[in-house]
Parts: structure tokens; C-alpha cells; sequence
């Protein structure tokens, strides 16, 4: 019933719907139209009338109001007609377009027919599902309940479905859990397998430690019953330590003292040791002294050495510059001389050969150099005819210097050598004897003759008033006086050469040194002297002046002779003072002294009678012998502070008359 109703109702609201047809906005829109177009139509024909009420009332009139209104209106009009041809052809189109309309609406109302057709067959088609559905009222009066129940039977069914899933995972899973927890039981089972192992190995090992820590414990128990009595050792031990420990200071103090005493009593012996050393260093020094004059007695204290010149140009090349002089492989102190056919030996303490260096000859020298530092006075002199190298021998040449410079050289580094104990000062002079007058070639007015005198102190020394000394340190002072003695003995002669070929020269080297530790004070004289030439000139007829020269060359080399003579055959009188030189000399000629003759010869067929004169006066000297030297020292106690004093040179070599003679019977 209800559907029959509401299929009547259907009907109604179709019908109802039908005079609504072409309702819409297109569909009004032709009558709209149609509409204004009557209305303009209207509008149009009111116009035209009043247009010609207006054409009526036309006034004549120019410019006047109404003739513009006219023109606007005119214009208006036009306007309007244009406005009326656009909405005819609007009109056109829209009738065009109602047309259009039309036959849709034709098509419309076709379709509305189709529509009924099918809305009747809906009709029989529903009548049809009302008669099945009468059979399932109540379905069809719970009908939105059964869409919401299939709804929910849908999702009933998806949820089933999802649930199946679900349980299928669920299964799933639990097949996984099992088979994980199968896994797990096995892993369990080996782990607790593994468990019993490992508790069953530590035990084992547990029990083997145990066993070990048993025996451990019984052999420290062994230790600890050993130990005590070790303990109880150490126990005591440290005990008499802290009593040490406690008694220490006391026990240091004592050994302090001991120490102290200990220590004084070395010191004394040490003194007393130092006391004894010194006093046999001194009577060494004795006994050394002692010994050397016993040696210088028996080899002689005159020793003389020969030196031969080699062959110069100035001895020619012919027959008279044969040589003459020939030696003994054998022997070095024989020397064999042709003479007339004949060859006459000489034996000496040493000769030299023309190959000999200056360093050679400064060699067999340099003991009796050192010795002037022990206090000894020491006088070597060269002896010979003119260009026989006398000069050569003592002063050399500035390249290859002589015994001169090589001895103070000497006595410079002996002095450095021995600086720690002693205390050294060495002083030169310079002196010159020419025709018996002696003169300072240091001094202020080298012209000056100066005389020898004997010390007013009574002690026999001689000394010289005036002569200069200068302290000299190294070469180069060395050098300065050698040079500055030069240039006095130039300004004084017209020829050096010939000139010092007949003086003497004389370097007089002193040296003073004092002991620190003993303070023996010792004063050593070294006399360095270049003979004048002994060739006999005053018998080969030579006149004035050099006639003059010869005599007092020859009075004072006779004199020397003498004097060798007097000592030789121990005479009671020496006469010291015939000449200046042996005069000068006498410290180094007499008994207390060493002395060292050079005779220089040379080689060559001319020179051959002076050489042998040279050669015999030489072996004549050296069979001489002189009385024991003697060391001039004193023993004066100075402190190891106290230095030498430099002896002004104004003062008069005197210094010799504090000296001692160490040689005297009681030693
Ligand atoms: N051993 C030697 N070696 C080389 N040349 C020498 C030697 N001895 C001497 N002469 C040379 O012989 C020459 C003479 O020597 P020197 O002047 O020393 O003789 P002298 O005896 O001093 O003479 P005078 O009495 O005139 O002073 C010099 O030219 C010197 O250089």
C-alpha cells in the first residue's frame, strides 16, 4: 500500500513537474524577449506620435531651444533606430535561438515520453520487485537494517577474513615459537651439559688447587716454623740497631775524635816526612854537586871542542883552497891536519865537521847553558884565525842563529819549565874589548872605557862599574839588544867587518833565580865570547894602526895563555890581570867555573900554519885542569810568595857579593 501511495505520489510531482517545461533562464528567455520587444514596440509607437504632435507644433524658430532639442532628439532617434535594427537582428537570433530551443524542447518532450516508457516499465519492473518483495516484508521494512547488516556482514566477512590471516600468522608464529623454543630447549640443554662440564672441570681443577694450596699451606706452615727463629733474629738484630741507632751520635763523636786525632797525627807525620824529604832533597842537591865536580874533575872543566868551516868562495879555487883537514870516521874528537907534506893529529873533546849544523854544535852546548841555571858560571869562547867562523859559530845568522840566541832561547823555556818552584830573572850585557879597552855596547855612551874592580865587599868578585844589564824575556828582546849592541859597535868603526875581527866580544847573560820551596837563591854567568881573530899578524910585517891592533890582540891572547899556563902547573899566582879579557874572564877561567873553548879552523891549503897554531894551543888548553867548580847559592829562608827583585840596570853587577861557595872543605 505504502508503495502504491508513494508511486501516486511520483505521478503527482511528474505532473506537477510538467508546466514547469523550458523554465529555465533559456527557455524564458524568448518570452523575456518577446516581451521588450513588445515593450519597445510600444516605446517606439509613443515616440512616433509624439513626434508628430511635436511636427505639428513645429515653430519656426532658429536656434532657439527647441530646434537643439530637436537636433538631440533627432540624434536620440537615430540613435534609437540603431538601437531597435541591433535588437531585430538580437530579435532574429533569438528567434533563431527559440527555435533552437524549440526543437530541443521537442526533443525534450521525446525524451520525457522515452522517459514515461521507461518510467511505466520501471513501474511494471517495481510492481514486479513489490510482488517478490511482499514475500519478504519484513526486509523490506527493515531494508536500510539490512544495508547496514550486509554492511556489517561485509566487514563480519572481512574481518573473518582478516582474522583467518591473522590466525594463519598466529599459527605461523607458532610454529616459529615452537621451532625457537625447540631450538632454545636443545641450546638450553647444551648449555646446561655445557654447565655440568665446566662445573665438573672446576671442580676437578678446584680440587687440584686445593690439593697444591694444601701443600703450599703445609710448606709455608714449614717456612713459618723455620722463620720464627729467623724472625726472632731480626727481631734482635733491630734491636741492637735502634740501640746503635741510639748510641750512634755518641759513637760518632768518639770516632771524630779518633778521626781528629788520626788525622793530626798524619799530618804531623806528613810534616815530619816533609821535614826529612827536604832534608834529603838538599843533601841530594849536595851529593849532585858533589857528584858533577867529581865528573867535570875527571873529564876536565876546560873542554874544547874543534869546528872546521867548509871551503868558501873567498878561499879561491886553486891549489891554496885544497883541503887540508880530514877526520876519523872512528872518532869524532880526532882531527888530522896536512902540513908540509905531513898530516899531524889532533884529538880534542869533539870535532865538528863542515857538515855539522848550528843545531849540532848547539847540542853538545846545551848542558853547560842549562847548568848556569843551577848556579854554575859558565864561559864559552870562540877561538881562531879571522874567517874561521868564530862569529858564524857564536851569533849565526838571522835564518840559522848561533849558540848566542839558541842559549838564551834555551834558558827562557828551562825558566818557563821550571816556573811552578823557582822564580827566574835573566839579564844580558854587552861588551866589547878592543885594543885593551873595554866598553858597553848597551850603553849610553858606548865611547866610554870602563873599568874592572873588585866587589868592595871584600869577597874577591869582580864586577864592572857601569856596564848595562837588561832583563830579557823572549826572542824578540833578545833581538832587540843583539841589535841595538850592533848599531854601537857600527857607530864606532868605519868597517864592522875588519873592526870586529879585532875585539873581542862579549855577551854576559846573568841569571838569578830563587827556590819557593827551599828559598836557595842561585846566581849563574853565562860569558858568550868572540874572540878577535888569532892569526899572528904583528910578525908578517904590519904597521900603525893594525900593527897596533895585532900587538894588543896578541898581548891579550898570550895573556890567556898565561893564564891557562899558570892554572895548568897550579901556580900560586894566575895573572888574571896582564890583560882585560883574562882579567874580565877570571870568574870563568879560575877554579869555579866550566869552560868551553870553540876553536874554529879552516880547511884550506893557505890557512894551514894558522890553523895549526890553533889547533895546538887547543889541545894545550884542554890538557889543563882546573880546580873543582864550585855553584854560587845561598840559603836564605824566603817565603814561597816572595819574588826576584829586577837588579836596576844602573846598578853595578856587584849582586855577586851575597853569593856563597858551596864548596867548602865541610861538604
Ligand atoms: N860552519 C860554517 N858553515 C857555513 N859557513 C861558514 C861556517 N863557518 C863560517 N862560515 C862562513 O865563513 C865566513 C867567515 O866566517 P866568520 O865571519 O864567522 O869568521 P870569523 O872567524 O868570525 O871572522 P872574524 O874574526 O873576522 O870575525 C862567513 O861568510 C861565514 O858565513
Amino acid at each position: 500500500e505504502n508503495l502504491k501511495g508513494k508511486l501516486k505520489k511520483e505521478i503527482g510531482s511528474t505532473n506537477a513537474l510538467s508546466p514547469f517545461q523550458g523554465g529555465t533562464d533559456l527557455e524564458k528567455h524568448p518570452d523575456l524577449l518577446i516581451a521588450e520587444n513588445e515593450r519597445l514596440k510600444q516605446e517606439m509607437k509613443s515616440c512616433e506620435a509624439e513626434l508628430q504632435m511635436l511636427k505639428k507644433q513645429r515653430v519656426k524658430c532658429v536656434d532657439c531651444e527647441h530646434i537643439q532639442e530637436n537636433a538631440r532628439l533627432q540624434e536620440r532617434l537615430a540613435q534609437l533606430q540603431l538601437e531597435v535594427e541591433e535588437a531585430k537582428g538580437r530579435l532574429a537570433e533569438l528567434d533563431l535561438e527559440v527555435q533552437q530551443k524549440t526543437n530541443r524542447l521537442a526533443e525534450v518532450e521525446l525524451r520525457l515520453k522515452d522517459c514515461l516508457a521507461e518510467k511505466a516499465e520501471e513501474e511494471e519492473r517495481l510492481s514486479r520487485r513489490l510482488r517478490d518483495s511482499q514475500e519478504t516484508i519484513a526486509m523490506l521494512v527493515l531494508g536500510p537494517f539490512l544495508q547496514v547488516l550486509k554492511e556489517m556482514e561485509q566487514q563480519l566477512q572481512n574481518s573473518q577474513k582478516t582474522a583467518a590471516q591473522l590466525r594463519a600468522q598466529v599459527m605461523m608464529y607458532e610454529s616459529e615459537l615452537e621451532r625457537t623454543h625447540g631450538q632454545m630447549l636443545e641450546e638450553m640443554q647444551n648449555m646446561e651439559d655445557d654447565k655440568n662440564r665446566a662445573i665438573e672441570e672446576a671442580f676437578a681443577r678446584a680440587q687440584v688447587e686445593m690439593k697444591a694450596v694444601h701443600e703450599n699451606l703445609a710448606g709455608v706452615r714449614t717456612n713459618l716454623l723455620t722463620l720464627q727463629p729467623a724472625l726472632r733474629t731480626l727481631t734482635n738484630d733491630y734491636n741492637s740497631l735502634k740501640r746503635q741507632v741510639r748510641d750512634f751520635p755518641l759513637l760518632l763523636q768518639e770516632a771524630l775524635r779518633n778521626a781528629r786525632a788520626e788525622i793530626g797525627q798524619a799530618i804531623e807525620e806528613v810534616n815530619s816526612m816533609n821535614r826529612e824529604l827536604l832534608r834529603k832533597y838538599r843533601r841530594e842537591l849536595q851529593l849532585r854537586k858533589k857528584c858533577h865536580n867529581e865528573l867535570v874533575r875527571l873529564k876536565g872543566n876546560i873542554r874544547v871542542f874543534g869546528r872546521v868551516r867548509p871551503i868558501t868562495k873567498e878561499d879561491g879555487d886553486g891549489p891554496e883552497a885544497d883541503n887540508t883537514v880530514t877526520f876519523d870516521p872512528e872518532d869524532d874528537a880526532i882531527l888530522h891536519l896536512m902540513h908540509k907534506g905531513k898530516q899531524v893529529s889532533f884529538e880534542l873533546d869533539k870535532v865538528f865537521s863542515p857538515q855539522a849544523t848550528q843545531q849540532d854544535v848547539f847540542q853538545e852546548v846545551q848542558a853547560l847553558i842549562t847548568s848556569c841555571i843551577d848556579g854554575y858560571n859558565v864561559c864559552i869562547f870562540a877561538y881562531g884565525q879571522t874567517g874561521a867562523g868564530k862569529t858564524y859559530t857564536m851569533e849565526g845568522t838571522p835564518e840559522n842563529p848561533g849558540i848566542n840566541q839558541r842559549a838564551l832561547q834555551l834558558l827562557f823555556s828551562e825558566v818557563r819549565r821550571k816556573a811552578s818552584d823557582w822564580d827566574y830573572i835573566i839579564t844580558v850585557s854587552l861588551a866589547e874589548i878592543y885594543n885593551e879597552a873595554l866598553r858597553d855596547l848597551l850603553g849610553k855612551e858606548p865611547q866610554e872605557k870602563l873599568d874592572i874592580k873588585l866587589c868592595p865587599d871584600g869577597s874577591g868578585q869582580l864586577y864592572v862599574p857601569g856596564l848595562t844589564e837588561f832583563q830579557v824575556q823572549s826572542v824578540e828582546d833578545i833581538n832587540k839588544v843583539f841589535e841595538f849592541g850592533h848599531m854601537n859597535r857600527v857607530t864606532e868603526s868605519t868597517s864592522l867587518n875588519e873592526h870586529s875581527s879585532r875585539s873581542h866580544a862579549l855577551l854576559i847573560v846573568t841569571v838569578r833565580g830563587l827556590d819557593y820551596s827551599t828559598g836557595l837563591r842561585t846566581t849563574g854567568k853565562l860569558n858568550l865570547v868572540d874572540l878577535a881573530g888569532s892569526e899572528r899578524v904583528g910578525r908578517s910585517g904590519a904597521e900603525g894602526s893594525r900593527l897596533r891592533e895585532a900587538q894588543y890582540i896578541n898581548k891579550s891572547l898570550s895573556a890567556l895563555g898565561d893564564v891557562i899556563y899558570a892554572l895548568r902547573s897550579r901556580q900560586g899566582h894566575v895573572p888574571f890581570r896582564n890583560s882585560k879579557l883574562t882579567y874580565l874572564l877570571q870568574d870563568s877561567l879560575s877554579g869555579d867555573s866550566k869552560t868551553l873553548m870553540m876553536v874554529q879552523v879552516s880547511p884550506a891549503e893557505k890557512n894551514t900554519s894558522e890553523t895549526l897554531c890553533s889547533l895546538k894551543f887547543a889541545e894545550r888548553v884542554r890538557s889543563i885542569e882546573l880546580g873543582p867548580v864550585s855553584r854560587r847559592a845561598e840559603l836564605v829562608s824566603w817565603s814561597s810568595q816572595e819574588h826576584l827583585e829586577v837588579t836596576n840596570p844602573s846598578l853595578p853587577s856587584c849582586i855577586l857579593i851575597h853569593t856563597w861557595t858551596l864548596t867548602s872543605p865541610a861538604l
